[in-house]
């Protein structure tokens, strides 16, 4: 077998952060070699291990990114977009592997990325599950086999916690059905309908966005016609899913050289 790939966590006590320790701790091909968290965080300088309450991994919480940067050849980052734009910067310098779950951005954010992925690695997805991708893929089909008579509207629902809407996701799924129908999505969208909005628009896309509990993550893209509506569902109940897909990203990203990447590409969907 061939050398581990060294990875690194960023955020590590988040919900995803946890998730991911403990998918690269599972891995035959994959060695965790540090983690971070935001400065002022009570882990840093301790013990991963120690952290979680469990023996000791000999693997160290660092304050500063740049410390943990130099020494791996990939890092999984689901952190905020502040934090992973920083990281970009840092990974740009060290031409390392950067897989990207953290949601949120903006146009401007994006064109950051694209900057860095000139020297970087970047796999980037609103969604790192099969079952998306492959959801994503469906909704371009069907959207390119309707025309306008079907409105296009997608529902997501997340846990509490969660702070930006529309989902990274649904933003993927959208881009999807914009691309089906032929249409550009940020000129045909409807998001946050509140009180007399009028009458749908032909041709839009709208979006609505769940909030509470303990949700993991469930999509729908529904397409609905006179008479008939068509439903893609997707509905996550374990964060794992979304890890095991970031960690096939960071694999796959070994000797691929610079670019921005998605996940379609990793799963071979592109
Ligand atoms: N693409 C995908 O498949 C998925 C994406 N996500 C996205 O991942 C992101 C994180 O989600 P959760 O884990 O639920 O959030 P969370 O809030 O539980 O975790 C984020 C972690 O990042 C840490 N953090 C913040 N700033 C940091 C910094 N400068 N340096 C190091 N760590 C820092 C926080 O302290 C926290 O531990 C969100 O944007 C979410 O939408 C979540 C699940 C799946
Ligand atoms: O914040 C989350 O939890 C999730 N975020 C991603 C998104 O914004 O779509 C992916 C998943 O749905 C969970």
């Amino acid at each position: 077998m061939g050398e581990k790939l060294k990875i690194a966590v960023m955020g590590a006590s988040g919900r995803m952060g946890r998730m991911l320790i403990d998918t690269i701790l599972d891995s035959d091909k994959a060695d965790l070699i540090g983690v971070t968290e935001r400065p002022g965080h009570d882990w840093i300088g301790h013990d991963l291990g120690e952290a979680l309450g469990r023996p000791p991994m000999g693997v160290p919480v660092y304050g500063d990114p740049l410390d943990l940067i130099v020494k791996a050849q990939a890092i999984i980052d689901f952190t905020t977009p502040e934090a992973t734009l920083a990281h970009a910067a840092l990974t740009a310098q060290a031409r390392c592997i950067h897989v990207i779950g953290t949601t949120g951005f903006s146009d401007q954010d994006i064109a950051a990325l694209d900057a860095a992925a000139r020297h970087a690695t970047i796999i980037r997805a609103g969604n790192m599950s099969l079952g998306v991708n492959l959801l994503t893929r469906l909704a371009q089909q069907v959207a390119a086999a309707l025309d306008e008579d079907f409105d296009i509207e997608i529902v997501e629902a997340h846990h509490k916690h969660k702070v930006d809407a529309p989902s990274g996701t649904a933003l993927m799924l959208g881009e999807a059905a914009a691309a089906g129908r032929g249409i550009e999505l940020a000129s045909h969208s409807d998001r946050g309908r509140d009180g007399i909005t009028g009458a749908r628009t032909d041709g839009h896309i709208g979006f609505s966005a769940i909030r509470g509990g303990d949700i993991v993550g469930e999509h729908d893209v529904i397409f609905a016609g006179a008479g008939e509506r068509i439903v893609l569902r997707h509905v996550a109940s374990d964060r794992a899913i979304f890890a095991r897909g970031a960690l096939k990203a960071a694999l796959w990203g070994q000797g691929k050289g610079p670019g921005h990447f998605s996940m379609a590409s990793v799963l071979g969907l592109a």
